[in-house]
């Protein structure tokens, strides 16, 4: 078995749902990038909720109203149970995952995507260690194709900081790390599982490489999205199928 922390608590930077996805914006307007920055993060949340072993996820955002919105049919009861009982004007019931999800507002002071998964990273460690040591698990929130059992793969390698690479082989979507090490600095953006990797190295810590179909696919590109197996594209509905018609 597998020495690592036993909690792990997922952190997930979302930055908002107006700036993203802008390689994708000769062929989508402002609104049909929206919605699929809130698709894309849904399904990641949903993931990493589903996934064995992960304690809560945390989303660190500068746009926590945008994320409530995006993320609402995952805490809120829709079924007809919970809407009968509940009556017309009451509060809407919540989901049993409610509680395991956190939405944290990214300080504007602090801006950036490393700035925001240092703040998941005090999140996550808040009650750490009288709960226990914390396995630190960051996730993009842009990754169709990523299941449980992506996410029980990369929780079941024995090193100290692990790698999961984008399609490319150079970036980084996913990274697990025991969060204790605060020494460990986040490298994402160019060339990050390189520089993810020497930080390791620097810290004399083991670092492990992981390339798999659900974690590699993120979605950035036009070239992303002709990647993307079929049931993923399922899962991200209407709005990007028209990608290549619209390009022509
Ligand atoms: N909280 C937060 N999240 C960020 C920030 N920058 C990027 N992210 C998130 O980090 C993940 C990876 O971001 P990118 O691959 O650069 O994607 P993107 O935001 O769509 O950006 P572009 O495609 O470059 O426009 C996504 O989940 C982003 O929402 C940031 O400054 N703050
Ligand atoms: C932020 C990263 O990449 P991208 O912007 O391509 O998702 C990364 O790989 O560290």
């Amino acid at each position: 078995m597998p020495a690592r922390p036993g909690r792990v608590v997922a952190v997930v930077p979302l930055r908002d749902g107006s700036s993203g996805k802008s390689r994708l914006a000769h062929v989508l307007d402002r609104a049909a990038r929206s919605r699929l920055i809130a698709v894309l993060a849904r399904h990641v949340v949903r993931t990493l909720l589903a996934s064995e072993g992960v304690e809560r996820v945390v989303v660190v955002t500068s746009d926590p109203r945008f994320t409530w919105r995006a993320l609402r049919d995952v805490v809120v009861d829709e079924s007809a149970d919970a809407a009968g009982s509940a009556g017309s004007d009451a509060l809407p019931l919540l989901t049993d995952e409610a509680d395991r999800l956190r939405i944290v507002l990214q300080p504007a002071d602090r801006p950036g995507l490393n700035a925001a998964v240092e703040v998941g990273r005090e999140i996550a460690t808040q009650d750490a260690p009288a709960a226990g040591p914390v396995r630190l698990l960051v996730a993009h929130a842009d990754l169709p194709a990523l299941t449980p059992e992506d996410v029980a793969a990369l929780l079941a390698e024995d090193a100290a900081v692990v790698v999961a690479t984008d399609r490319a082989g150079s970036g980084t979507n996913l990274l697990a790390l025991d969060a204790g090490v605060e020494a460990f600095r986040f490298r994402f953006g160019a060339d990050s599982r390189a520089a993810h990797v020497a930080e390791a190295e620097r810290l004399g810590l083991r670092a492990v490489v992981v390339h798999r179909p659900g974690t590699a696919v993120d979605l950035d590109t036009v070239e992303d999205w002709d990647e993307l197996p079929a049931n993923a594209r399922a899962a991200v509905g209407l709005h990007v199928p028209a990608l290549r018609d619209r390009e022509a």
